[in-house]
């Protein structure tokens, strides 16, 4: 189990760059499989469940060639389907929630997919229904082993068809997307996900020759095609990652400046932290923080009442960053709510910033009071382990944030979804120490 030891209590200062995103990364990836042809990707993060897939991928016979530090090509002209058979992909599919994404394309261009429950982050309950009753719509024939938590869908061939999805899911539409692209006839897709990730997908899947329609809305129109060629591609920067910063900046009263951050993917995110009191300054592409001296107050709704931060399938704000405006929120000037309202087990990490001092009451799983200390009071640094992505890089912002030297253990969960993390924080001024394998 790794460690970061971090000595909190120091300004950062400096330019910050965004991985390429982690969920459009492992979309884009999956997508790969529709085709022999050559697809080009670049501004891949270095990241563990991200090399995770890659090494899976290799595992089914897709070619994978590394041109550099995050540039890869990938052929699927061989694909070896007996691996979905093998004991190596009950461990290997497990490992990551992303990998659930194969099973599309995997069931549109050979007939047959499988997958062993996926992982990923251990947040609550994450169904997989609205995944395969969409493969079900398709024509599909859907089987589950619930001995083994094996799912496998197979169909000598898919038929578009119209079908409103029972939720908005992120993956369960990319993956039903991938699949509806090589069915035949046209299938109509009510009720989509449609946050950036989705639709480069869908602008990838165009350029290879798909035909798309309404990408960005919740209502995708696919005629089928009967093959797909290959293409270039480039990932956007990482908005959960962006936000982080954000996060990040404020509470250490640091000047920092995220570049490129695409601003138009990044939706309600800079106007959510502005809610909080936070100063997001757009320059160019670039989103400069300044240095929060005064603190920063939480504003009011127009009649008074306390601010509520929730989560909503997009446009709505990405429950992937409540966990890290809970603890931005720890001083801010004024109260707040934070209302979690898809995951269940996303807020218990809170106990950990409670024994920092925090001033936060747990209503109930899905919400949070948060009492702001407006830097009167500071954080104790502490010993704690991180229980996922979201979590791990909220007690690194208060550990930085922090009086004294604290540790994180478990940094593996961090090291999912945050390239070289440690290195670049510490290009900002930050104490941080990666202590291996203790
Ligand atoms: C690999 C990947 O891309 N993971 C992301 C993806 O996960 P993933 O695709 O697994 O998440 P889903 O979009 O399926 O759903 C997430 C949760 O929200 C609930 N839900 C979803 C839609 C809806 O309209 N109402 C509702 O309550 C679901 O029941 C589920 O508990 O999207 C989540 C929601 O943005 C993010 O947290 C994950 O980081
Ligand atoms: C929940 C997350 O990831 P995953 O879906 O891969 O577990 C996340 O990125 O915050």
């Amino acid at each position: 189990m790794g460690t970061f030891k971090i000595e909190g209590g120091h300004q950062l200062k400096g330019d910050i760059t965004p991985q390429g995103a982690k969920n459009e990364a492992l979309q884009i990836l999956c997508a790969v499989l529709l085709t022999s042809e050559t697809i080009t990707i670049d501004n891949i993060p270095d990241i563990v469940d991200v090399n995770k897939l890659i090494k899976l991928l290799s595992n089914l016979g897709v070619e994978v060639h590394k041109l550099g530090p995050n540039k890869y090509t990938f052929k699927a002209e061989n694909v070896n389907l007996e691996y979905l058979e093998s004991e190596a992909f009950k461990v290997e599919g497990r490992g990551l929630r992303g990998s659930i994404m194969i099973v599309g394309p995997l069931l549109a261009r050979f007939g047959k997919g499988y997958i062993p429950k996926p992982g990923g982050d251990k947040i609550g309950r994450r169904r997989l229904d609205t995944h395969f009753e969409g493969f079900i719509n398709l024509g599909a024939k859907f089987r589950y082993n619930r001995e083994d938590y094996f799912y496998g869908v197979e169909a000598d061939e898919l038929k578009g068809t119209y079908m409103l999805l029972d939720e908005a899911s992120v993956t369960g539409t990319a993956n039903i997307v991938m699949a509806a692209v090589l069915a035949k006839g046209e299938t109509t897709i009510y009720n989509a996900a449609c946050e950036p990730y989705l639709q480069q997908l869908c602008k990838m899947l165009n350029r290879m020759g798909a035909k798309i329609t309404g990408v960005g809305s919740n209502m995708l129109k696919i005629e089928g095609v009967d093959s797909l060629g290959g293409t270039e591609h480039r990932m956007l920067p990482d908005m959960i990652e962006i936000g982080s910063w954000i996060g990040l900046a404020a509470m250490t009263k640091s000047e920092l400046t995220i570049k490129n951050v695409s601003w138009d993917d990044l939706g309600v995110i800079p106007s959510v932290f502005r809610k909080i009191g936070i100063t997001v300054e757009r320059k160019g592409d670039d989103i400069f923080i300044p240095e929060h001296k005064d603190g920063y107050e939480i504003q009011n709704y127009i009649d008074g009442s306390i601010l509520t931060i929730a989560d909503a399938p997009w446009p709505g704000f990405t429950p992937d960053l409540l966990s890290i405006v809970l603890t931005v929120l720890i001083q801010a000037r004024g109260e707040a709510v934070v209302h979690q309202k898809m995951f269940e087990s996303r807020l218990f990490f809170v106990d950990k910033l409670i024994d920092m001092g925090a001033k936060i009451i747990l209503c109930d799983p899905h919400r949070a009071t948060i009492i702001g200390h407006d830097f009167k009071s500071q954080l104790k640094a502490t010993t704690m382990t991180s229980p996922d992505i979201r979590a791990g890089v909220s007690l690194l912002i208060a550990a930085l944030s922090a009086k004294g030297t604290s540790t994180i253990h478990n940094i593996e969960q961090i090291d999912r979804g945050y390239e070289n993390i440690d290195g670049r924080l510490r290009a900002i001024g930050a104490k941080i120490q990666r202590l291996e394998g203790n």
